[in-house]
């Protein structure tokens, strides 16, 4: 399967790199991304064909991903429609670009996916959901999404919400690593030391959730001895409102995921 990856920058470099590391050959990638440094860079660091001409990186290839800024979207689409073949599945990973906003730019019967990834796609533990219109076969696009981490198929309705919980996720994690870092810095700990903890600490904690059956609440309890340290944390999370506060940080980025310039 030859693949075009178009606008590598944060997250298309991600992609870029799992799918690399996933076994995936170089020569079967042709990328682009801006500006010509940049894509000299990549093509240097990565061993992939990068350039800057979107259509003729398209030419050959039997799935199109998009990773260019929602608003970069359309333009995109319109430049490279008359260089896609025939076949070709074009994968946008755009918040906030509906499938008929894709489907307008492409040439009639292209078959469109929208892709909501994450940045963990570098580390191959990206959690990736594909829609598209109904009946569309997504076997393929899966399979090579499922190269970068996990992938589950999802109604377009959901992609908003999907966007904030999956896209925009791993920096909740990284704001709370980051309040959990400056916390024990300021309290005295050595700041490399508390890098080490708090990135194992992340780790092992998610690593035992997937392990488990149970929801997070359950496992959280078990931390909880009575009258000890956690219980103490987690009644001053509770008193700051922290899962209102959660809650409305999901709900502002899925409510921003609908207003974007591109959707
Ligand atoms: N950063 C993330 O973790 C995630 C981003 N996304 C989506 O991925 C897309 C990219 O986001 P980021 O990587 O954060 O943005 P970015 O700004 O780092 O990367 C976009 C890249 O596209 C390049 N570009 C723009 N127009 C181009 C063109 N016509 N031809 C070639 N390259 C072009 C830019 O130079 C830039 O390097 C966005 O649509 C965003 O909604 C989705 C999920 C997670
Ligand atoms: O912040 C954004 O708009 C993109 C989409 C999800 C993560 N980053």
């Amino acid at each position: 399967m030859d693949i075009a990856l178009l606008g590598v920058g944060h997250l298309g470099e991600a992609v870029l790199a799992g799918l690399i590391d996933s076994g995936l050959p170089p020569a079967q990638i042709w990328a682009t991304a801006l500006p010509a440094e940049r894509a000299a860079r990549l093509a240097d660091a990565y061993g992939v064909e990068v350039g800057t001409d979107n259509p003729s990186a398209v030419a050959e290839a039997d799935v199109v991903i998009i990773a260019v800024p929602p608003v970069a979207v359309g333009p995109l689409l319109s430049a490279i429609g008359p260089s896609l073949a025939p076949e070709a599945v074009v994968v946008s990973l755009a918040a906030g670009v509906p499938l008929a906003r894709l489907a307008e730019r492409l040439p009639p019967g292209t078959t469109a996916v929208r892709a909501m990834t994450n940045i963990a796609a570098r580390a191959r533990r990206a959690a990736t959901a594909l829609a598209a219109a109904e009946g569309t076969d997504l076997t393929e696009i899966e399979d090579l999404f499922d190269r970068i981490g996990v992938t589950v198929i999802a109604d377009e309705s959901m992609m908003d919400l999907i966007t904030a919980v999956a896209g925009s996720g791993p920096a909740f994690l990284y704001y709370l690593a980051d309040s959990m870092t400056n916390a024990a810095v300021d309290g005295g700990m050595d700041p490399v030391d508390a890098r080490v903890l708090i990135d194992q600490m992340l780790l092992g904690a998610c690593l035992h959730l997937q392990d488990s059956d149970e929801p997070p609440a359950a496992l959280l309890e078990r931390i909880a001895t009575p009258g000890g340290t956690t219980e103490a944390a987690l009644a001053s999370l509770d008193e700051s409102n922290v899962d209102e506060a959660i809650r409305a940080a999901v709900a502002a980025a899925a409510e921003r995921g609908g207003e974007l310039p591109g959707a």
